[in-house]
């Protein structure tokens, strides 16, 4: 194996090969656990976007807190799943489909499309112009804001989606997506997060669908893969320790580096890790 490559794996915690009953066991068990140790944490509050990690992440979530409610009999417990679409969604459909096979406990709808708009409108004014590419990422960041604004109000954490398949290449929007207090999926790569969905009886449709970020207006549901430049089968491959192409490699090597400010908290003068 090349040596950053086992650098990598280490860091980002990754198995060759997994259990998916016993994962599923311990990240319920984690949560269930964190929100015990700090008694005031009601709910737990999750994007829903249709696709595989919010699934995942919302399922593990609704277990968690279908479980406390029944082991410590207070019924304040609750998973808040959040629709956050930009105006009108074009797989609205799978997203319901999520939230139906997660079977929340309550649902809020926030179209953060003039959350977005107004955003880029308020610094076009006295600043530059923003590219439909940065538009996506103020869209990924309302969508923390409105996460939070309800887990503020709800005692509540937000969860995020972020995976060994994801963090490896920085593939998320610093302090949007990238931003949460808890993150249920860490560790698992792309298959494994399927090989979980699959053991708990998702619908297919939901796993096997082509991952996208969908953020930009001028280009809707670009796969993560034309994106990336490369495949998660290789990405996978990668963080499991087998074997990949050199340019392969390169890619995601490349990306780890130039990515590793996203995986670290600000950085301040005693920070070493970019040297
Ligand atoms: N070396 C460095 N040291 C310290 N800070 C550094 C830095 N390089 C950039 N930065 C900062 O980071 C900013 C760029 O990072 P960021 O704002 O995240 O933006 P960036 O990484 O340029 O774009 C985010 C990428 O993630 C994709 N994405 C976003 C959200 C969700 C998903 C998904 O799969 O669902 C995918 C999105 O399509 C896009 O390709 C810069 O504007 C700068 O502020
Ligand atoms: N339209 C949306 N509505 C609600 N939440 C969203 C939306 N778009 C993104 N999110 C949130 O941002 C997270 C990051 O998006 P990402 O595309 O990485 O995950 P995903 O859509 O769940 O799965 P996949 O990577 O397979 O598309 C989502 O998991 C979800 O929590
Ligand atoms: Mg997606």
């Amino acid at each position: 194996m090349r040596s950053m490559q086992k650098q990598i794996i280490d860091d980002l915690k990754v198995k060759p090969s997994i259990d998916p009953k016993q994962e599923i066991r311990n990240r319920i068990n984690f949560l269930k656990s964190y929100m015990k140790k700090f008694s005031f944490l009601k709910s737990l509050v999750l994007g829903i976007s249709g696709g595989q990690d919010s699934t995942l992440t919302g399922k593990i979530a609704q277990l968690a807190i279908s479980e406390l409610r029944k082991e410590t009999g207070n019924g304040d417990y609750k998973f808040i799943a959040v629709r956050l679409p930009y105006g009108k969604q074009a797989d609205e459909s799978d997203a319901m489909d999520a939230i139906k096979f997660m079977n929340a406990d309550i649902v809020i709808r926030v179209d953060i499309k003039s959350m977005a708009d107004s955003a880029v409108a308020a610094v076009e004014e006295d600043g530059p112009e923003i590219s439909d590419f940065n538009k996506g990422n103020i869209k990924a960041r309302e969508r923390m804001i409105a996460q939070y604004a309800i887990a503020g109000q709800e005692s509540g954490a937000v969860l995020g989606t972020d995976h060994a398949a994801e963090a490896i290449s920085g593939f998320y929007t610093k302090f949007g997506d990238g931003a949460a207090d808890i993150t249920p999926i860490f560790g698992l790569n792309k298959r494994q997060g399927k090989e979980l969905l699959k053991l708990l009886n998702a619908p297919e449709h939901l796993y096997e669908k082509v991952p996208t970020a969908d953020l930009e207006d001028n280009r809707p549901a670009l796969p993560d893969e034309a994106a990336l430049g490369v495949r998660y089968d290789d990405i996978d491959d990668y963080l499991e320790g087998k074997d990949v192409s050199d340019k392969v490699a390169s890619i995601i090597e490349n990306r780890y580096k130039n990515t590793a400010h996203k995986r670290h908290l600000p950085i301040n003068i005693y920070d070493n890790f970019w040297k």
